[in-house]
């Protein structure tokens, strides 16, 4: 079930899938868009194509009707954080991210920075743990939870400082929708569908498991973006969920 939002040309699409725009050629990468219905997905703008097109390249996605992800992991001091979160809500993107490490005042700063934005906020999540890690990388950092405890603990402190959810696993879903409730968004990288390669992605699960593991957005880049025909890909992606135009 698809509806337009009244107030702009934004569509406001079912699907949970959220496209990773991670192209390093911006025609290639609305060439894609333009073959794609802002029905079908969202769009995920990262550093790589925010380092290189800057906020144009957002703007861009917007005006073609997409709801656009600005993933930047902002992970700095309260003060700049909480004004880089400002600026993305300036910018009008539909949701921004922080890394959840950066500590409780951190998401608090950025949280308050987002208050004079009212209903007009994006949402507001953080990044748990990669999901490129697993539990050998959290050891190198002196972690020795395993990847879904250190997830856990930092999804918690993310909720108790007032954020909209978190980036995890979609192998954490089941048990952080059951320990947090189903309010609280978890938008998880790391999908791969059935055959594809998971790369440098370690705590992965195909779209028909996040789905039913109850994840609200499932983030997915190169196996559409790098698939021979992506809008194809997508289009298939969706079908398979049930959902999309
Ligand atoms: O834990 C995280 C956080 C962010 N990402 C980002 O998601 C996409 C995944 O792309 P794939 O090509 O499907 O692997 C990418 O832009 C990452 O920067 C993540 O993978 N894991």
């Amino acid at each position: 079930m698809t509806s337009v939002n009244s107030s702009s040309s934004r569509v406001v699409t079912a699907s949970p899938v959220v496209v990773a725009l991670d192209y390093n050629n911006r025609d290639s990468a609305l060439a894609f868009v333009d073959r794609i219905d802002p029905r079908d997905c969202r769009l995920k703008v990262g550093k790589e194509m925010f380092t290189l097109f800057g906020p144009q390249i957002v703007r861009d996605l917007q005006q073609r009707g997409f709801d656009v992800f600005l993933d930047l992991k902002f992970h700095d001091i309260p003060n700049t954080t909480a004004h880089a979160v400002a600026a993305a809500a300036e910018l009008g993107v539909w949701m921004v991210n922080v890394h959840a490490s950066g500590g409780a005042r951190m998401m608090t700063a950025a949280r308050e920075a987002l208050l004079p934005f009212g209903k007009e906020a994006p949402l507001l999540i953080a990044v748990t743990v990669l999901t490129s890690m697993e539990a050998s990388d959290l050891a190198d950092l002196g972690i020795t939870l395993s990847p879904a405890d250190h997830a856990e603990r930092l999804a918690r402190l993310t909720q108790n400082c007032g954020l909209d959810g978190v980036v995890c696993s979609a192998q954490e879903a089941v048990r952080f929708k059951r320990e947090l409730g189903h309010g609280f968004r978890l938008v998880t990288p790391g999908i791969r569908p059935q055959g594809s390669e998971a790369g440098d992605q370690r705590r992965i699960m195909t779209p028909q498991e996040a789905l039913s593991a109850g994840v609200d957005y499932m983030v997915i880049g190169r196996p559409v973006t790098q698939s021979a025909d992506p809008a194809q890909t997508l289009k298939a992606i969706n079908a398979s969920l049930g959902k999309g135009a």
